[in-house]
């Protein structure tokens, strides 16, 4: 049986690697730098994910480790999380209105392959209230997220419509990565 490994930190990315049902253990890659250049370059960012499961496989050089980055961009500019509450909320008077693209990059390593794939959902924001954005910052909740929103909690509200796949904006194209997993007969 293989092992599988969720390179990640992420509660969304482990909750959603059990819609798979199968057996996982979730180890976080440790150390790796997530700077991304400000202009949106897809290369990049599937490199990040790349670079995230390699940390781990490195460690457990029997698995399959599966890591995975998710960036907000607007207008060709990543939003990656926000470093301050004060970033969280210019980003969300930012993306208010617009429709912006939410990129996944995932990669899957193991000892003969590897591969990488990137997912992309578009989002349409509502007008949010400033008072709106300012309560919801203090909640502390989008500190840990791209774009510095949930689409699962109250990023909820402010969305107007989608097109793509929801869970590849809460970090995980799950579908996809299913499809991928099982062509290479990995589940
Ligand atoms: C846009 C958006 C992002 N997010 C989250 C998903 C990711 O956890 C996070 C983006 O940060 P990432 O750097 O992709 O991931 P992470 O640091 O949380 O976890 P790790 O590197 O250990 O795998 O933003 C949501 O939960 N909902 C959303 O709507």
């Amino acid at each position: 049986m293989v092992r599988l490994i969720l390179a990640s930190s992420s509660p969304r990315r482990k909750e959603l690697l059990q819609l798979l049902r199968v057996t996982f253990e979730t180890i976080p890659p440790i150390g790796v730098k997530e700077a991304l250049s400000t202009s949106f370059d897809p290369e990049e960012l599937a490199d990040l994910s790349f670079r995230k499961a390699r940390n781990v496989y490195e460690r457990y050089p029997d698995a399959v480790v599966i890591g995975a980055d998710t960036v907000v961009v607007l207008e060709n500019t990543v939003m990656g999380k926000p470093s301050s509450k004060d970033e969280a909320f210019e980003m969300l008077v930012r993306l208010s209105e617009k429709m912006h693209y939410v990129f996944t990059a995932v990669s899957v390593l193991e000892r003969r392959w590897n591969f990488s794939f990137i997912e992309r959902t578009a989002v349409k924001f509502r007008r949010i209230p400033l008072k709106l954005i300012g309560e919801y910052v203090q909640t502390g909740i989008p500190l840990d997220k791209a774009g510095a929103y949930g689409i699962q909690d109250y990023g909820a509200l402010f969305t107007e419509s989608i097109n793509g796949d929801y869970y590849n904006v809460m970090g995980l194209p799950i579908g996809r990565l299913w499809q991928e997993l099982h062509t290479r007969e990995v589940i």
